[in-house]
């Protein structure tokens, strides 16, 4: 549905070059939320605003619904950005319209009739669960509720593509919740594909189905966010599961072990203690909660060295589960 190659952009201020977004490859599959993490300059607004050529990248191209937004010319640009709808941090809403006001404004600049523009307008508040405030001002509305009006705002041009900039950095724990479940519900109600930009492992964990790490302007790491997740060295594993360091033990192999799907409540230490023996303890764990499901990560330590306990690490990868030695 979106797919970024080779993109780079460079900003040239006061003789100082800076490389924010350096080679970037994405791919973004049709129905799906994915998530570009990492923290602040690491490039991610860039990225973001490249996908819709509101900057326009120095190489590298961004194809969206099979259209090669990087090769069109500015009036079918245009035409073109309306498929992708847009949603900001500090939500961008004119205070001097109504929540209804905000929403048509689209519809308006689109020339869409006044009597369909009306009806679409209660429709689009409808979907996000503001009916009732059609013709409250931004600033009688909560954080939560301005979003939900950006939200309804880049659904009028019926776009098959959202991004997001920091959609809930904004807002407090609980309305982000509940903006993240309603983004999720729109994703597949709508079919509607989803990029959004966060520095928040939460919005990864809660709704993301894919995510990328990005580090100076570079995608370090990206895929399915349980993939990402079972694989050893993996950052965002490092950031989801905080295991911290594995503690310097004499003469004991730590091993990391990282559960998913079927795997989470298996009886797997048992089962080691039982058929090998080994006086395995557990140092530390989580088990996180995905938007699709559960995954989490054990830390264990055996007793004897790694040689020493080939037979049961063999054991546990054969069991399907993703094992990493730490120490
Ligand atoms: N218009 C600009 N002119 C000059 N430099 C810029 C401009 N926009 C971004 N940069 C620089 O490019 C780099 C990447 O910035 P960008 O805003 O894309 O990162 P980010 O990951 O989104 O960070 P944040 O979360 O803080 O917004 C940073 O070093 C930033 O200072």
């Amino acid at each position: 549905m979106i797919q970024i190659e080779g993109l780079r952009k460079a900003y040239h201020s006061r003789g100082r070059t800076v490389l924010a977004v350096d080679g970037v490859d994405l791919e973004v599959r049709q129905g799906e939320v994915y998530g570009v993490l990492g923290r602040s300059g690491a490039g991610k607004s860039t990225l973001l605003r490249c996908v819709n050529l509101l900057e326009r990248p120095d190489a590298g191209s961004v194809t969206v619904d099979g259209v090669d937004l990087t090769a069109l010319p500015e009036r079918r640009l245009r035409r073109q950005r309306q498929r992708i709808g847009m949603i900001h941090q500090h939500f961008a809403l004119l205070s001097s319209r109504t929540a209804a006001g905000n929403v048509a404004f689209p519809l308006e600049v689109m020339g869409v009739p006044r009597r369909e523009r009306a009806q679409r307008v209660a429709e689009l508040l409808d979907l996000v669960g503001l009916g009732d405030r059609a013709h409250a001002y931004p600033a009688q509305l909560s954080g939560g509720q301005k979003q939900r009006v950006g939200i309804a705002r880049a659904l009028a041009g019926r776009p098959t593509v959202l991004l997001s900039d920091e959609a809930t950095s904004a807002l407090d724990p609980e309305t982000t919740t509940s903006i993240l479940d309603l983004l999720r519900d729109l994703s597949q109600r709508l079919g509607l594909t989803i990029l959004l930009i966060t520095h928040e492992m939460e919005v990864v964990k809660r709704i993301c189905d894919s995510a990328a790490v990005m580090r100076e302007g570079r995608v370090i790491e990206a895929g399915r966010v349980r993939d990402l997740l079972a694989r050893p060295g993996s950052a965002l594993g490092q950031e989801i599961f905080r295991l911290g360091t594995p503690p310097d033990l004499p003469d004991t192999t730590i091993v990391d072990v990282t559960l998913t799907d079927d795997a989470v409540g298996q009886s797997f230490v048992a089962d080691l203690v039982r058929r090998y023996d080994v006086d395995a303890s557990i140092l530390a764990g989580t088990i996180e909660t995905l938007a699709d499901g559960q995954v989490g990560r054990l830390r264990i330590a055996l007793p004897g060295s790694a040689e020493a306990n080939a037979a049961p690490l063999r054991h546990l990868r054969d069991a399907g589960l993703s094992v990493e030695v730490a120490r």
